[in-house]
């Protein structure tokens, strides 16, 4: 599903990953670890740009539109699906249909109460649920999400982010929280100054060997 061969991936005037080899299959649900700058969200963005067809993309935090609610921001998810003309009906003047499916999904997000509310009267948290709300309104088999759960509480990361994985067939998922990557996914990539310093079933790691990523 995805494949770098020696890639050298990053920025204008700045290479994060000089030579990347490696593989993703479908089917796989991968956690990416590492500090901050190590190349995380570098390498999502190589990945989405290998299958864009097929990727809910979920980025960080801002990607949102701010004045917009959150029934406008999720419903996003759903833009490819549409004519142009269907998505501007849409978004003046959403049908019953269309309230009910995004009012459904805002729901399973704990955020029912805020369907027409604007996005930036919302807490940290509030819009990360919608930014997923967004990802899984494309309904998309591939999801690429970067730090998804990152403000909201333990409990209800966990719950949200095994709720959104277990709507997509293959995840590649940046993550912060180690104890929920163990938990959550099958494979664990750690990054660290732009190389793959680990790469192995999530079911053979401790945290004590995901802490080595980080010293
Ligand atoms: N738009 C950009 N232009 C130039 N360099 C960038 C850009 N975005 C990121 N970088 C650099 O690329 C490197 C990797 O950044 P990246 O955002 O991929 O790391 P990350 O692991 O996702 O970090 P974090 O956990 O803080 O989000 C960093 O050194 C960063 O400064």
């Amino acid at each position: 599903m995805f494949s770098f061969d020696k890639a050298s991936l990053g920025h204008p005037g700045q290479a994060v990953f000089e030579s990347l080899s490696l593989s993703i299959g479908a089917g796989e649900i991968v956690a990416l670890l590492g500090p901050s700058g190590a190349g995380k969200s570098t390498l999502l963005e190589a990945l989405r740009q290998q299958q864009e067809h097929q990727v809910a993309w979920c980025p960080q935090a801002g990607s949102l539109v701010p004045m917009l609610s959150v029934f406008h921001n999720i419903y996003m998810g759903a833009l490819a699906r549409h004519s142009t003309l269907y998505n501007l009906r849409t978004l003046l003047l959403p049908s019953a249909a269309e309230k009910h499916a995004v009012g459904e999904l805002a729901q399973a997000l704990g955020l029912e109460d805020k369907l027409f509310t604007s996005v930036d009267r919302l807490s940290g948290g509030q819009a990360q649920r919608v930014a997923l709300g967004r990802a899984l309104y494309t309904r998309r088999p591939v999801l690429l999400a970067d730090e998804p759960v990152s403000s909201l509480d333990e409990h209800q990361g966990l719950t949200l982010l095994r709720h959104t994985l277990a709507q997509h067939t293959t995840a590649v998922v940046a993550l912060h929280d180690r104890s929920l990557a163990l938990a959550c996914c099958q494979r664990i990539i750690g990054l660290r100054h732009g190389e793959i310093a680990l790469d192995a079933p999530s079911d053979s790691l401790s945290l004590g060997d995901l802490d080595a990523l980080y010293q």
